[in-house]
């Protein structure tokens, strides 16, 4: 019996039977040179994931240039490191496709070392984690959305009293450093408990709506901000904004409702819909506080409803301009 044949033909069958089961897994097995930086193996199954044939991963080279542009730098880098340190690691990446699209692919890397404790190769699998990708964006979308809509009002679109009081706290602070003047306009619709009563619920959220569109054209500097209060309340809050300047957007406010003519028979102030409004300005002491002027705000407002409603009122003591 010749033992050496045998053993000869045992070895490549077992070659042939890990050849055959590396193959015929999903993840794609490869091999590269150390001192080459050439591709000694890659899995046939790169042609069916990429499109790109085997023979055509000759290089690293390849490989990076068949990387999403904004994936490059830092794949690269970190594979390069912890290479050279023969540290094995594993990247996030997305490769392109010979159809020009991408697939994100996860590369665990195998850092082999010879003898001498040098590198001498290294080994990996590519996976396809295009579907765990799409996952982890879908919840990014839908967080994002939730978050969006958590601070947004459902019946007009416009900002909520949520992201009101974000950016109301956030302009403060900015205005307390820069000094600039910060204007709020609180706006309240006159007789709208008359409104709901006369015309129904319905014809009421609809008047809401078109008060809160015309609003939200009204404050259109990138940083102005119009937000529903509260039922029929709304507020604009206008950064690096003087008390003429805030006063003229209340007029604006004032002659946009009246623009739109909604008719309110049942109003003691005119026959269509108008709106009561208070405006103030400040320049932010280091002690002063942000609830302390929305109420001074407030009670404008109130003054121009006790005043006869349909009209502005200004907040005592405001900064000259
Ligand atoms: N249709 C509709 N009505 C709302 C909504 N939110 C609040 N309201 C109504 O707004 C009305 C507010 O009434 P009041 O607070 O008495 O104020 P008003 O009738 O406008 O009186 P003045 O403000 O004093 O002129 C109530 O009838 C609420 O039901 C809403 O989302 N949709």
């Amino acid at each position: 019996m010749d033992f050496g044949t045998a053993h000869g033909q045992d070895v490549a069958e077992q070659a042939g039977v890990y050849k055959t089961l590396l193959e015929s897994t999903r993840a794609i097995p490869w091999k590269i040179d150390w001192a080459t930086m050439r591709f000694a193996y890659i899995g046939p199954q790169i042609g069916e994931l990429l499109g790109w044939e085997p023979g055509s991963w000759r290089t690293v080279d390849d490989w990076v240039a068949r990387m999403h542009p904004d994936d490059r730098d830092y794949v690269v880098n970190f594979c390069v490191s912890q290479s050279k340190a023969g540290v094995d690691h594993e990247a996030d990446y997305r490769a392109l496709t010979q159809a020009g699209g991408y697939v994100w692919i996860r590369d665990v890397v195998h850092v082999v070392r010879n003898a001498d404790g040098e590198v001498d190769s290294l080994i990996g699998f590519m996976f396809d984690i295009s579907e765990r990708k799409r996952a982890e964006e879908e919840v990014l979308r839908l967080h994002k959305r939730l978050e969006m809509l958590s601070l947004t009002d459902g019946l007009t679109g416009i900002a909520n009293r949520r992201m009101f009081d974000q950016r109301f706290q956030a302009e403060w602070n900015d205005a307390r450093r820069s000094r600039k003047p910060l204007s709020l306009v609180a706006l309240d619709i006159d007789y709208f408990k008359q409104f709901n009563d006369g015309y129904g619920h319905v014809k009421g959220d609809e008047c809401l709506q078109r008060i809160a569109h015309a609003l939200k054209e009204i404050a259109r500097r990138p940083r102005d901000l119009a937000a529903r209060f509260g039922g029929e309340e709304f507020i604009l809050l206008l950064p690096d904004t003087s008390p003429d300047a805030a006063r003229a957007i209340a007029e604006s406010c004032v002659q946009a409702i009246a623009g739109l003519r909604i008719p309110h028979a049942g109003s003691e102030a005119g026959d269509a819909v108008t709106a009561s409004l208070g405006v103030g300005t400040v320049v932010v002491a280091a002690e002063s506080q942000p609830v302390d002027f929305l109420e001074a705000v407030d009670r404008a407002l109130y003054a121009a409803k006790a005043g006869g409603r349909n009209r502005i009122e200004t907040v005592p003591g405001t900064p000259a301009p």
